[in-house]
């Protein structure tokens, strides 16, 4: 079997994209977020707190006949950028873009933090990382691509992300329509339970490429591209006026200036990501100074290769043995 859906951007500035799912029966749509850097799937649903709800769309179990409480257990999460959410576990029939999974472990959530209640058109997350990562309680629960994994053509999802623009999810087959020449595959560390892996250098604007293994995780559900600091000040240093505010937390710059472009190594190949993706954001709607997709991971403690940097190629997620990724050119 095959999937494939469209992944739409929330906002004008790309800070997330959905994707519509159908859960139980019969199917109730949501529009949920992929996110290769978590495990948990979970929904808004009929056990949120009407205060907490505030435009989502929610799933309410006792609405599809196929639904099933997953007795005694719960689960609680928390995002890099400390929102959060927790609750309890249903299992039901789950689509996306056509491909099912009969008992999918839907987590509906009981409670969600603010930011989340404010993301209105954002109805919950599809974990897409490692099923290790999962956070449900007394017994962890598989994600839809293991679920998916044994009826698919082959064991891969692709994401084609896009710069203002909706781009799609392909889940059992790569789209040899949306790429030119070859995927440049390379291993993955699936150790915690991200897709971590290398990047094999970078280069700012047309400056010589600077061959430098740098190892992180590939994020869709993470905005920007967060790099070691030495690669973005040395990034930052080609832009007029750029300075790291402690005010925004992070790099900004005159809207008016001209970015260089910044690419990234996999093995061989190159992939170059337009100086538009790295004029992230307006600080504010009538502001003339400008924040940057391109920012310091040194708080992290890890390298996030985030939205900014996917949306620059066609990345195949393989769940082979062992896992890797590829890059194509599109
Ligand atoms: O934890 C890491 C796993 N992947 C990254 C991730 N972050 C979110 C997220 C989505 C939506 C929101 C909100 F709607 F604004 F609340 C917040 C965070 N989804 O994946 C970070």
């Amino acid at each position: 079997d095959t999937g494939s859906a469209a992944a739409v951007p929330i906002n004008e500035v790309d800070i997330a994209y959905v994707t519509p799912v159908t859960v139980g029966t019969p199917p109730q749509t949501l529009m949920l977020d992929l996110d290769t850097g978590s495990s948990d799937l979970w929904v808004f649903s009929s056990l949120t707190p009407s205060s907490q709800v505030r435009g989502q769309e929610i799933y309410s179990p006792a609405k599809s006949s196929t639904s099933k409480l997953l007795s005694g257990h719960t689960w609680s999460i928390r995002y890099g950028d400390g929102s959060g959410s927790r609750g309890t576990v249903y299992t039901d029939n789950f689509t996306i873009g056509g491909l099912e999974v009969e008992s999918q472990a839907v987590q509906t959530a009981q409670e969600v933090s603010s930011s989340f209640t404010q993301e209105q058109s954002l109805d919950g997350l599809v974990g897409l990382g490692f099923s290790t990562l999962n956070t449900v309680r007394p017994s962890s629960q598989l994600t839809f691509f293991d679920n998916a994994r044994p009826k698919l053509d082959e064991e891969v999802f692709t994401a084609d992300l896009k710069y203002h623009a909706t781009g799609s999810y392909d889940f059992g087959f790569i789209d040899r329509a949306k790429y030119t020449g070859n995927i440049t595959y390379t291993p993955v560390q699936q150790s915690p339970g991200y897709w971590t892996h290398s990047l094999s250098g970078y280069a700012v604007g047309s400056g010589a490429f600077q061959s430098t293994q740098i190892q992180g995780i590939s994020d869709t559900g993470t905005t920007l591209l967060y790099l070691p600091t030495a690669i973005v000040t040395a990034y930052y240093r080609q832009v007029q006026g750029a300075q790291n505010s402690q005010y925004y937390g992070g790099y900004v710059f005159p809207c008016s200036s001209t970015l260089p472009t910044f690419t990234f190594g996999i093995e061989g190949a190159r992939f170059t990501i337009p100086a538009s993706y790295i004029n992230y954001t307006r600080i504010s709607p009538t502001s003339s100074t400008c924040y940057g997709g391109l920012q310091s991971s040194s708080g992290l403690g890890i390298n996030i290769f985030g939205d900014v940097a996917l949306k620059a190629a066609f990345v195949v997620f393989s769940g082979t043995n062992p896992p890797r990724i590829g890059f194509g050119t599109k």
